[in-house]
């Protein structure tokens, strides 16, 4: 289990993120959602150990977070940012590659099944055809499924996404929560995405953990998404869940 225990994190003299006590499951898909300025990219930050809390502590298994080695946590949690560090001179193939960094072997070498993981990891995110272009002159949302690759590519028990679909077509966005939830129910590997899609997360989340000005809305399995006036509050807009007759959950809309 994550474990939050009274968690502060203040920046320029302001509590931006305040959870008493949180537990988020490591083999569950729990999606984040909140308004802009909510709190969400913060906590994901400390989950990746990005920073450490003013005040409090974020454990994993029983450990404190802090108390990871690097490559210990590599191999643990992978974290895809919600802006993406340029990388320049680096082709596709390269970059993913990076994601195999903390499994290299002794004196730093590569490890045989390296290859093949990285085919794999750039077919299932459908960058392949794009291996010898370099990155940073790929389109936005191609960049965005690179990136997804090499977090695929480094096999950590846990992957935490901060948007990982915001530069996305609608196509290329069920894709990925689809690649996602079926390595989530196939592996037990732990998926913790940031969404703004409702819809996305009412089709894909196993649990939701829900923000609104720095403290927690509301947690828990993804039934608590089925009330149109949490959903309201949570984004200060009207949100209606109406029945779709072809899909077997319901459908958010903003009316
Ligand atoms: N270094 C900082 N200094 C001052 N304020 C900060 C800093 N980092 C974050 N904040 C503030 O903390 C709040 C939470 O930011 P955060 O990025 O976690 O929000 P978010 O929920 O991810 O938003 P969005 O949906 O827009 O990405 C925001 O009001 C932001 O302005």
């Amino acid at each position: 289990m994550y474990q939050l225990t009274n968690v502060k994190v203040i920046r320029s003299e302001r509590t931006i993120l305040d959870i008493d006590e949180l537990s988020i499951d490591p083999h569950a898909l729990t999606v984040v959602l909140g308004h802009n300025g909510s709190g969400k990219s913060t906590l994901v930050n400390l989950l990746a150990n990005q920073f450490s809390p003013e005040e409090g502590e974020v454990t994993l298994a029983n450990k404190p977070l802090s108390a990871y080695g690097a490559k210990e946590l590599a191999q643990t949690v992978a974290y895809l940012p919600q802006k993406l560090p340029e990388v320049a001179g680096l082709n596709v193939a390269e970059l993913v590659r990076l994601g195999r960094f903390p499994w290299r072997g002794a004196l730093g070498r590569w490890r045989k099944e390296d290859d093949e993981i990285i085919h794999n990891a750039m077919c299932e995110t459908g960058v392949e055809e794009f291996k010898d272009i370099l990155a940073d002159q790929l389109s936005g949302g191609e960049r965005q499924r690179t990136w997804v690759a090499m977090l695929l590519a480094q096999q950590a028990d846990l992957l935490i996404l901060d948007e990982p679909t915001s530069a996305l077509d609608i196509q290329h966005q069920y894709q990925l929560m689809q690649l996602l939830s079926e390595l989530n129910k196939r592996t037990g590997k732990g998926v913790i995405v940031i969404l703004h899609d409702l819809n996305l997360a009412l089709r894909y989340a196993t649990h939701i953990l829900a923000l609104k000005a720095g403290k927690i809305a509301f947690t828990g399995e993804v039934d608590v998404l089925l009330d149109e006036k949490l959903l309201s509050d949570l984004y200060s807009t009207p949100v209606q869940l109406i029945d779709h007759p072809e899909l077997d959950h319901k459908v958010a809309v903003v009316c």
